[in-house]
C-alpha cells in the first residue's frame, strides 16, 4: 500500500518515544509542550513511499485511538527511528546501486573506447611494419651488394621470443615440454631491440591509457590485507607502490594498532583498522565489491586470529571472482591449508625462496630439486591447479603450469626487506589491468603471466635505479621513490 509522505509525518508524531519533547526544546523557549503541538521534523521525500501492509503504519482512514494519559510513550519513538533508519538504508542502498550501475556503464564504455583505440593502434603498427619491411628490403639489398657472404638465420637457442609466434596459444598446446621465455638483458647492455619490444609490448598493451574521460577509481582500486603490531612497513610498501604504479585508490585492511602508524606514513592511503575486530571478515567483505584486486599477506603476521580472518577474506574474494595476490604470511597460511586457494586461477602466489620451499613440500611432499628450478615451479603450479606462481630470486620464475617465464632483468645485489612488498603491490595493479584487458591484448597469453612479468621487471628496475643512487644504504623506501621513473622507462618510452 502507498502512504503519502504527509501521512508518515503524522504517524511519526504519534510514535514519539525515548526522548521527551523537552530533550529537543528548552523549557525557557516555551515552544514545545507536546508532540501533538510540535510534530517532529522528518525529512521525507515529496513522493508517495511504498509500505508493505502490516509494518506498523495505520490505515489512512483508520480511527485515531488516543492513548491513556499515563501510558509511557517511550517505545513508540524507537519505532519511528527504526522506520526512518529503514528508509535511509533504502535510499542509501538505491544510491549505491545507481553508483554501481554508473561504474559498470562507464567501464563498458571505456572498454569499447579502448577497443577502438586498439584497432587504430594496430593499423598504425601494421603500416610501420610495412615501412620497416620496405626499409629492411632496401638495406639487405645494399648489404648483399656490398658483402658476398649470405646472412645466417637467426639463432633461437633455447628461448622463444614473443614475437616469433602471434598465435602463441596454439603453439603452446602443440608442444609438450614447457615453454621458457626469457628476458635476460639489462637496459644497459646490448640486446635485440625486437625481443625487448615484443616482450614489453604485451605489458604495455594492458596498461590503460591516461585520459581525461575517466573518473577516480577506474584505473584501479586495490586492497591490501595485512599490517599488524609488528609489521607496519610491509602493507605500506605494497599499498603505496600500487598507487605509484597507477592505481587510483589503495586500501589497507590492518589491525587497529597498526592503522594509525600506517596512516602516519602516508595520507594517500585509505586505512581500515578492522583486521583484528570480531567481525573482520564482514568488515572487509563490505568493501570487496569496490575493489579490483586484493593482495593478502604483507605484514599480516602469524597470529591465529588474523590468519583465520585472512582465510575468510580469501574465501569471500573468491566468491566475487576478484584477482588475489598472495604474499608473505598469506603464503604461510596457504602452506598450512593449500586447498584454500587451490584451483582458483585468478590467484597469483609470490613466494620467496623460503616460502617456495614450504609450499612445495606441503604440496608435493618432496624437497625442492635445486637442479631443476623450472621443473619445480611448473610442478607446484600444476599441483595448485594451474594458478600463477612467481618464484622470486636471482631470476624470477613465473609459471601457470604450462609455461615458465624467466625475468632476470637487472636489479642489484642489495636484498633489503620490503622489496617483495613492492612486487606484490605492483602486481595487484597489473593483475587487475591485465585481467580487464584479457587475453586479446596479450596475444593469447595468460594475462596473469604478463602482469607478473611486468611487476617483476618493474621491481627489479626500481631496485637497480635505487642501488645506483644509494649503493649498500639503499632501502625499500628508496625503491618506492624510483617506481615512477622505472615504470616510464620500461613501459612508457
Ligand atoms: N618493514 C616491514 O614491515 C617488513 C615486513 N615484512 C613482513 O615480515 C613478515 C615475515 O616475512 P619474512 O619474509 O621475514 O618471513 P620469515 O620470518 O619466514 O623469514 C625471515 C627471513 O629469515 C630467514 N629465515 C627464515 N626461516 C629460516 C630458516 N628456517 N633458516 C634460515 N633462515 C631462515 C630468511 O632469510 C628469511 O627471509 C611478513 O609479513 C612480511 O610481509 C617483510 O615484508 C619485510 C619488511
Ligand atoms: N638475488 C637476486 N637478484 C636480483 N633480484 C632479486 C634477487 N632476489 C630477489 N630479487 C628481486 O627482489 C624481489 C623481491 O624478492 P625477495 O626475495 O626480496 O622477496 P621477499 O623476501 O618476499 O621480500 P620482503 O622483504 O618484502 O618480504 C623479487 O621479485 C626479485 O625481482
Amino acid at each position: 500500500m502507498f502512504i503519502p509522505s504527509r501521512e508518515v509525518d503524522a504517524e511519526l508524531d504519534e510514535d514519539a518515544e525515548l526522548e521527551s519533547p523537552r530533550d529537543n526544546f528548552t523549557e525557557d523557549s516555551g515552544e514545545c509542550s507536546s508532540y501533538a503541538d510540535h510534530p517532529i521534523k522528518v525529512e521525507c521525500p515529496s513522493f508517495a513511499i511504498p509500505v508493505p501492509p502490516g509494518d506498523g503504519f495505520k490505515e489512512i482512514n483508520a480511527p485515531t485511538i488516543t492513548p491513556p494519559l499515563n501510558q509511557p510513550k517511550r517505545s513508540k519513538k524507537r519505532h519511528a527511528n527504526l522506520t526512518l533508519d529503514k528508509m535511509m538504508e533504502k535510499f542509501l542502498q538505491q544510491s549505491v546501486d545507481t553508483e554501481e550501475k554508473f561504474y559498470r556503464y562507464e567501464e563498458q564504455r571505456l572498454k569499447i573506447e579502448d577497443k577502438r583505440r586498439e584497432a587504430e593502434h594496430a593499423r598504425e603498427l601494421q603500416m610501420l611494419q610495412m615501412l620497416g619491411q620496405m626499409l629492411a628490403g632496401i638495406s639487405s639489398t645494399v648489404s648483399q651488394r656490398s658483402q658476398s657472404i649470405p646472412a645466417s638465420p637467426p639463432q633461437r637457442a633455447n628461448h622463444r621470443s614473443y614475437g616469433d609466434n602471434f598465435n602463441y596459444n596454439a603453439m603452446t598446446a602443440a608442444l609438450s615440454p614447457p615453454i621458457v621465455i626469457e628476458r635476460s638483458f639489462s637496459l644497459h647492455r646490448t640486446h635485440s631491440l625486437k625481443d625487448m619490444e615484443n616482450i614489453f609490448q604485451l605489458v604495455r598493451n594492458v596498461i590503460p591509457p591516461l585520459t581525461g574521460k575517466k573518473h577516480k577509481g577506474q584505473d584501479g582500486r586495490i586492497g591490501i590485507v595485512g599490517g599488524c603490531q609488528e609489521y607496519t612497513g610491509a602493507p605500506y610498501f605494497a599499498a603505496i607502490t600500487a598507487l605509484k604504479v597507477g592505481a587510483d585508490l589503495s586500501h589497507v585492511f590492518c589491525t587497529k594498532d597498526a592503522a594509525t602508524v600506517i596512516k602516519s606514513y602516508s595520507p594517500e592511503l585509505i586505512v581500515h583498522p578492522v583486521l583484528d575486530s570480531p567481525n573482520a571478515v564482514h568488515e572487509v567483505e563490505k568493501w570487496l565489491p569496490r575493489l579490483h584486486s586484493v593482495v593478502i599477506g604483507p605484514g599480516l603476521g602469524r597470529d591465529e586470529v588474523l590468519l583465520e580472518n585472512a582465510k575468510g577474506i580469501i574465501e569471500k574474494s573468491k566468491v566475487k571472482g576478484i584477482p588475489i595476490i598472495i604474499d608473505a604470511d598469506g603464503l604461510w597460511l596457504i602452506s598450512q591449508q593449500p586447498s584454500l586457494i587451490q584451483g582458483y586461477q585468478r590467484a597469483i602466489l609470490t613466494p620467496n625462496y623460503m616460502e617456495f620451499s614450504r609450499l612445495y613440500e606441503a604440496m608435493l611432499r618432496d624437497p625442492v630439486d635445486s637442479s631443476d628450478h623450472h621443473g619445480c615451479v611448473l610442478r607446484l603450479s600444476q599441483a595448485m591447479g594451474n594458478l600463477t606462481i612467481v618464484q622470486k630470486g636471482e631470476r624470477d620464475l613465473i609459471s601457470d603450469g604450462e609455461k615458465v617465464l624467466v625475468c632476470s632483468h637487472e636489479g642489484s645485489s642489495r636484498r633489503c626487506g620490503g622489496q617483495g612488498d613492492l612486487l606484490s603491490g605492483s602486481l595487484g595493479v597489473l593483475a587487475h589491468w591485465a585481467f580487464l584487458a584479457g587475453a586479446e591484448k596479450t596475444n593469447g597469453q595468460n594475462p596473469f603471466l604478463v602482469a607478473a612479468f611486468g611487476a617483476c621487471s618493474l621491481t627489479r628496475q626500481s631496485n637497480h635505479q635505487a642501488f645506483q643512487k644509494f649503493g649498500r644504504s639503499m632501502t625499500a623506501s628508496d625503491m618506492v621513490s624510483e617506481v615512477g621513473t622505472a615504470f616510464n622507462k620500461l613501459f612508457e618510452t
